[in-house]
């Protein structure tokens, strides 16, 4: 297998063009394609999981086209109904493509069979399609009840005012529903079962479902209320903010190794939820100030970060970095309330776990929650293994800030949403 290994970094500074937005570049891919009318999409990140919903776009019949070299696109909006109507999808592990596309297709009508990667047929979607079927959906497993591969067909379109959807597995069950359903055209109202997960993403969801001209009335986080007769219309043009979760690992790297490092393309005005990364490093310590569209993060004054003991269930993709950087921390840190951890690329619970042995960590893991003890001296040469997981990839990177060198197996599955990471890692290094 192929591995990284990176030498110890003594200390970061400088400043980093963030990627485009993973969570943002899927979904204004699918509202675009929905849409009436031709929409520019700026700043369109550029790794596996986008390719995974172009490729699909491209294969049900729409038309979109790179600018040049540029991570400019335009997509022809297919105006609610895409012209193929018979197609099999692999969309690999994305998860911001397989539920979006399979809540679509599935009102949509037609006959599809959408497949993954090995992984993504662990990762649950029985709670999505237990949603669909009383709208008429016909969905079968083609393999195990409740994961993907699935075919969908042509179902009956049943009148319903009202559908609910379990929200304690994963948040992208209700986005998918809600980017989906306007393509009915009638009223209905979204209730969610269940204490609702990862909720600054169905904010993204609602934000982007406005810019393209479809209003949701709500009820906290319980109730989503779409009136009749909506449909999408292209904005024109949609800049892709930069990516929230990629900027986690650049500014944990600046609050351990002295910094500033500088993230641009997230700030201030990000709809990201993950810009609150931000506030739990500062929770820790570190030095954090705030643009518009850029965060800057130093070490502390002091030069040490302090442990914490937080519920991150709203940051859950950065909460992983929270944890890589608890080796840095004075004290015991403890990250609670991340049991989705266990069902996303990896079983992320287990996998931090074992990894942050190998430096030398004290680490206790729950149910739902990580306590990290670190080492009196992190043990040089770890070998970290990173489970087809970017963010394991990404996170493990920091241990180098510890003066030790580190060994980073697998390197290039940072491709799910970020395949210049090391280099730009390499960048501000000083
Ligand atoms: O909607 C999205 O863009 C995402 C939602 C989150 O998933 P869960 O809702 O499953 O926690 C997050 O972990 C994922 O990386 C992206
Ligand atoms: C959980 C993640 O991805 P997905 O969009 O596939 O759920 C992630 O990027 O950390």
């Amino acid at each position: 297998m192929e591995s990284l290994d990176l030498a110890p970094i003594a200390a970061v500074a400088g400043s980093v063009q963030l990627p485009g937005s993973k969570s943002i570049s899927n979904r204004t891919l699918l509202l675009a394609a929905l849409a009436q009318g031709q929409t520019e999409v700026r700043g369109l990140l550029d790794s596996d999981d986008v390719q995974h919903m172009l490729t699909a776009l491209r294969a049900l019949g729409v038309h979109w086209a790179q600018q040049g070299k540029s991570r400019d696109f335009v997509v022809d909006g297919a105006g609610g109904a895409f012209p193929v109507k018979q197609a099999a999808l692999f969309l690999g592990n994305a998860g911001t493509a397989f539920r979006p596309l399979t809540a679509a297709l599935a009102l949509m009508g037609g006959e599809y069979q959408l497949s993954g990667v090995p992984r993504m047929h662990e990762r649950p979607i029985g709670d999505l399609v237990d949603a669909l079927l009383p709208l008429g959906a016909q969905v079968t497993y083609l393999g195990t009840p409740g994961y993907p591969p699935l075919q969908l067909r042509s179902g009956v379109n049943v009148e319903q005012d009202k559908v609910s959807v379990r929200g304690n597995v994963s948040s992208q069950f209700l986005t998918a529903l809600l980017m989906a359903l306007p393509l009915t055209g009638r009223a209905i109202t979204v209730e969610v079962e269940g204490e609702l997960i990862s909720k600054p993403y169905i904010e993204i969801t609602l934000n982007l479902m406005q810019k393209f001209g479809v209003t949701v009335e709500r009820d906290g986080w319980q109730a989503f209320h779409l009136p009749a007769g909506q449909q999408y219309r292209s904005p024109g043009v949609i800049h892709v903010e930069g990516d929230a979760s990629s900027a986690s690992y650049f500014l944990a790297a600046g609050a351990i190794g002295k910094g500033p490092v500088r993230v641009e393309g997230v700030g201030r005005d990000s709809i990201q939820g993950d810009k609150r990364f931000a506030e739990a490093l500062k929770q820790m310590g570190a030095r954090i100030v705030w643009g518009d569209n850029w965060i800057e993060a130093s070490a502390p004054v002091s030069g040490r970060l302090q442990a914490i003991d937080a519920d991150l269930n709203h940051i859950p993709d950065a909460a992983m970095t929270i944890a890589v950087a608890a080796l840095f921390a004075d004290g015991t840190t403890t990250i609670r309330n991340v049991a989705s951890w266990r069902v996303k690329e990896t079983d992320r619970l287990t996998a931090m776990a074992t990894e942050l042995r190998k430096v030398g960590a004290t680490v206790e893991e729950g149910a739902d929650y990580i306590r990290v003890t670190p080492p009196a001296s992190l043990t040089p040469n770890a070998v970290i293994d990173t489970y087809d997981d970017h963010r394991m990839a990404m996170c493990f990177s920091l241990v180098a800030l510890g003066g030790v060198p580190v060994r980073i197996n697998d390197p290039k599955c940072t491709a799910k949403t970020f395949p210049t990471y090391f280099e730009v890692l390499d960048s501000i290094r000083r």
